[in-house]
């Protein structure tokens, strides 16, 4: 956690200490018994979906037979350039509709949700700053990210008070957000002046203003500089020490190690394995898959 090197205190060590263990042991352990196989149950997954295409024209961007995510790990995407990930990704949060397939979340069909209705319930996916979010504060950010809860309810929005409270609310919990991705002393900069690093924090924390249950970053260490990277892995692991899934898209293989309990691997628009990070490195449908070799039996 970011907060280790922190001398330790009698007040303070064991809170700290004792979360990050549970976090990693539990995860780790409900996925002990799972096979290493494309589409192996879980057993409590948090996302459960099935027969999910997505083609445009000829092509057939996303072929995801089956792919169970257990609760409260870090799981990774992996896959060659054009495998699917990113359609995959929109797909499951509403940006993009399905030719077709379903899929569960949290106990509640997802698959025809729109993307706001699938934030609300729960699976919060990050975004790059666009230019126009550049251009407004960090804080302005983090208002944005909240959404607009009592003004989408019509009534609710015509009072005042209401109105305020709820502001008020967010402000304080963007404040408490910022702190912790250190990002406070910069509130009032402009988004379009923080570091490559920064940006991905402050893309994380706007995810948070929902209270996710299951984050969802695409490319989280993409033009990260390695000083911030380290801080923006143990703030990952904190997502799974706070109870939350994260399944995220990457091409580092480092971090993949390093922070992924479980890891699923797309080629083709197929999902053609899964397993830990150890036993993916060894599979050599993976290494024929970055190769761009033919899958052939011959070859296992
Ligand atoms: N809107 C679209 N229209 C047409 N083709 C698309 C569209 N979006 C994606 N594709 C195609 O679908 C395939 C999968 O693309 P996708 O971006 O999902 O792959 P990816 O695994 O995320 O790749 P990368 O790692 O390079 O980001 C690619 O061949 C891509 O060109």
């Amino acid at each position: 956690m970011s907060d280790d090197t922190q001398p330790e205190t009698e007040a303070t060590a064991p809170a700290e200490a004792a979360p990050v263990r549970a976090g990693i042991s539990a995860a780790r352990a409900s996925l002990a018994d799972v096979p290493p196989e494309p589409g192996a149950p879980k057993q409590d997954p948090i996302l459960n979906a099935t027969g999910v295409r997505r083609a445009f024209g000829g092509l057939v961007a996303v072929d995801v037979a089956h792919l169970e995510v257990q609760r409260g790990t870090i799981t990774a995407l992996i896959g060659p350039n054009g495998a699917g990930k990113t359609t995959f990704f929109n797909l499951l949060t509403g940006f993009d509709r399905p030719s077709r397939g379903e899929w569960v979340f949290d106990g509640r069909r997802a698959d025809r949700m729109r993307s706001y209705q699938v934030a609300r319930a729960g699976m919060v996916r990050t975004f790059q700053l666009t230019k126009a979010l550049t251009r407004m504060t960090v804080m302005d950010n983090m208002l944005i990210g909240a959404g607009n809860q009592i003004g989408e309810r019509f009534w609710a929005g015509l009072v005042p008070p209401l109105w305020k409270a709820q502001e008020a609310a967010n402000r304080a919990k963007a404040m408490e957000l910022l702190e912790r991705f250190k990002l406070d002393r910069k509130r009032d900069d402009y988004a379009g002046e923080l570091s490559g690093g920064q940006r991905k924090l402050l893309e994380m924390a706007r995810a948070l203003m929902l209270d996710p249950k299951m984050v969802m970053l695409d490319e989280p260490m993409a033009g990260v500089n390695p000083a911030l990277k380290q801080s923006l892995l143990e703030h990952i692991k904190d997502l799974r020490e706070d109870g939350m899934t994260v399944l995220f898209v990457e091409h580092d293989m480092d971090m993949v190690h390093e922070i992924a309990d479980w890891v699923a691997v797309m080629a083709a628009g197929q999902l053609i394995t899964e397993g830990t990070p150890d036993q993916i490195s060894a599979d050599r449908r993976v290494i024929d898959a970055y190769l761009g070799a033919h899958h052939d039996a011959a070859q296992h």
